[in-house]
């Protein structure tokens, strides 16, 4: 895009090149799809005296005085007239050239808010344009770009307005479907986006209302769609080894499970296994809600690794988590005779080292640990599958990292696991490259948890339900005010909330679980409110996800208008585990209004169960972002594209993708290049 020498020109150039390059403007057409934030309609003029206030008006006449006041600060003020009255404009900081423009006798159109103000007509700041009596009005309406300091609008609407008589149509789409979806072709949605006629409604393109947007959504849908899916291509195309599931040790463990697989966890297997057993790496998905039974689907996939003499880790992003299923694996395995090895940062060094030095001789085939599994002194040189729960927690490269750990140029197959249900649109869009397994059933048995309501004025009732039902036996959590915004303040709310509940309920045994606890200490109080010796466990978040103790069956959740859908859905699958009727209470603040956002949280998670109803809710109330970490996941980012507003375009974007990609390859590639350019292989790092 920069000039051509001689040199003077050539700099400025560069440096045009450098602020284009700053708006991800890199060549001549990402100028086209460089799209307007809204518009301004400089089609028609106002009468000075009819203008309407408070929305910007274009009105035309001549500059009958011009003068630099000094009143305070230097000011240009000129006064223009037009058939109907008088108009005062006025600059507090102003260039010559603006004095100029303004100079006595010259016509002018003006264009800004204007003010019937004391002394009359005032606009402040307006955009001038000197112009011969008579000249037409231009016929669209005039774009307003998203810009970068040093590139003002009208440069920028020049180099768009080139790129746009440059071009020719390129459409790239199959008629059939702009039929389907009532779509314009791609020249005239740049047309209309651009260059919009003066009877198009300013407000439905602002909104993205015009099928002119549509049809951008559908493409930007589409191209990522593209994207993904060659990703996806791309993986199964490479080698790994193939685990046929040989039904020893898997069959071994299921027979020893005290409880028969759901459904849905049958099903969940059964797709795993025909992944491992194809000769290319698996990157599979295995979302369930809380509760639903992703360990021993997970622990089923890391036997088939072993029956074809593989090893297989299981990696999570906290200790407390990691420990729980290694406690589940190692109580499964070993009357297997399986040893499952464990790697925490908590553990002793001496340990570790035996353990390593196990894996690393394909003594030991199983592993199950905190980031301390991707530490350098870690290899698994046969790792034929790495499990990864709570994968968005993790970074890219730490999940990479994970499979790294084989050698010899070995592949491993990967699972994902994910607590958090993802709505479809959005599975669809985030993780279309891999493919995904659903547990959308609970084991049967399980009560409904109740959940209720309560002002935090009546908390006293509350730890009297508490009392109850640990003098019944049963046990109880108390989640503490989450404290965002410090961690020391977090950490003096648990401490003191633990003391009073202590010295409230002096009959209890009262633990307290929090992240600066050293792992140690957390494990035993963990082990010891699993064993049953700790009635209340004061926690924060740290046992959002993960803990099972199934014997717990009452959750109280203070100042929960703090917490996000999510975690209260995470928060309260820590109860109703067991066959026992389970309560989870959300206490919130009387003292001060709730805001809308969170009213509206706390009404969803109390009238829903079903976390992936609740994931839906959650998208419609705060949008995509936290779900998934999109940025992480290395997927380009939509622009223009909004789950919520184009979610119909969604399913034909990928029908239509996996439809070019097998049978117009070409086509798919000029897609990919008309919108990410050689930007791709960044955008994916
Ligand atoms: N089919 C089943 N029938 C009965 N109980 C089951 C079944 N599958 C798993 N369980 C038990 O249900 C409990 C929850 O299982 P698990 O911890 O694997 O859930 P999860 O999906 O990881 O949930 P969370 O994300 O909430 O931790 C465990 O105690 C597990 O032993």
């Amino acid at each position: 895009m920069s000039a051509s020498p001689p040199a003077a020109a050539a700099k400025s150039g560069d440096a045009l090149a450098r602020r284009l390059a700053k708006l991800d403007i890199h060549r001549q057409q990402d100028l086209l799809l460089h799209l307007p934030l809204r518009y301004e309609d400089e089609t028609r003029i106002s009468a000075i005296r009819e203008a309407r206030e408070g929305e910007p008006v274009q009105v035309e006449g001549e500059v009958e005085s011009c003068e630099v006041v000094a009143r305070g600060r230097r000011q240009l003020v000129a006064r223009v007239r037009d058939d109907s009255g008088v108009l005062v404009a006025r600059w507090l900081n102003f260039y010559p050239s603006q004095q100029r423009q303004m100079a006595p006798g010259r016509r002018v159109r003006l264009f800004g808010e204007l003010r019937h103000g004391f002394f009359g007509a005032e606009m402040v700041h307006p955009r001038v344009r000197n112009v011969d009596a008579g000249e037409p009005l231009p016929e669209a309406l005039t774009p307003v770009y998203p810009t970068t300091a040093g590139l003002a609008q009208s440069a920028l609407r020049k180099l768009v307005g080139r790129a746009l008589d440059a071009h020719v149509e390129d459409e790239l789409l199959p008629p059939q479907v702009l039929h389907d979806l009532r779509l314009p072709t791609f020249s005239a949605a740049l047309d209309a986006l651009h260059r919009p006629g003066p009877q198009v409604s300013v407000a439905a393109l602002e909104a993205h209302e015009h099928p002119a947007w549509r049809r951008i959504h559908f493409e930007e849908l589409l191209v990522q769609q593209i994207s993904l899916r060659r990703a996806y291509n791309a993986r199964r195309a490479k080698r790994a080894p193939a685990l046929k599931p040989r039904d020893q040790l898997t069959r071994k463990l299921v027979d020893a499970l005290p409880f028969a697989l759901t459904g849905a966890q049958r099903r969940a297997v059964a797709e795993i296994a025909r992944d491992l057993a194809v000769p290319h790496p698996m990157q599979r998905l295995l979302q369930g809600d809380v509760g639903s039974g992703k360990t021993v689907v997970a622990a089923l996939a890391m036997l088939q690794a072993l029956e074809n003499g593989f090893q297989a880790a299981l990696m999570a992003p906290t200790e407390i988590l990691a420990e729980q299923h290694w406690l589940k694996l190692d109580a499964w395995l070993t009357p297997l005779g399986l040893r499952v090895e464990w790697l925490a940062g908590s553990r002793a060094r001496k340990e570790r080292e035996a353990a390593q030095a196990r894996l690393a001789a394909g003594e030991s085939l199983l592993a199950v640990g905190t980031h301390a599994l991707i530490e350098d002194a870690v290899t698994l040189p046969r790792l034929g599958l790495a499990v990864v729960d709570e994968q968005h927690r993790f970074g890219v490269r730490q999940r990479l990292a994970l499979r790294e750990k084989a050698v010899g140029g070995l592949n491993p197959h990967m699972l994902m696991m994910s607590a958090t249900p993802i709505p479809r649109t959005l599975a669809m869009t985030h993780y279309a490259d891999l493919d995904v397994s659903v547990l959308d059933e609970l084991p049967p048995g399980r009560t409904p948890v109740a959940t209720r309501l309560v002002s935090d004025a009546r908390r006293d009732e509350v730890v009297a339900r508490v009392a109850a039902a640990c003098a019944e036996g049963r046990q109880a959590y108390w989640v503490c005010p989450l404290i965002e915004e410090s961690e020391a303040l977090q950490l003096k709310t648990a401490e003191e909330t633990f003391e009073r509940l202590a010295s409230e309920l002096p009959d209890l045994r009262v633990g307290l679980v929090h992240g600066r606890l050293k792992s140690a200490e957390k494990s035993a109080t963990m082990a010891a409110f699993a064993a049953g010796e700790v009635d209340l466990l004061v926690a924060t978040t740290v046992i959002e996800v993960g803990v099972d103790v199934p014997n717990a069956s009452l959750m109280v959740i203070e100042h929960a208008e703090r917490f996000g859908l999510a975690q209260l859905h995470q928060l309260r699958g820590r109860v109703g585990r067991g066959t026992a009727e389970s309560t989870c209470v959300l206490l919130f603040a009387a003292d001060q209004p709730l805001s809308d956002t969170a009213r509206a949280r706390l009404k969803v998670i109390y009238e829903h169960t079903d976390g992936f109803e609740i994931a839906r809710e959650d998208l419609r109330i705060r949008g995509p972002g936290e779900f998934v970490g999109a940025r992480q996941s290395g997927v380009p980012m939509l622009r223009h594209a909004d789950l919520e507003r184009d979610a119909d375009l969604v399913e034909p974007a990928r029908a239509l993708a996996e439809r070019l990609l097998a049978d117009s390859p070409q086509a798919a590639e000029r897609l990919l290049q008309r919108w990410l350019g050689g930007r791709e292989g960044l955008l994916r790092a």
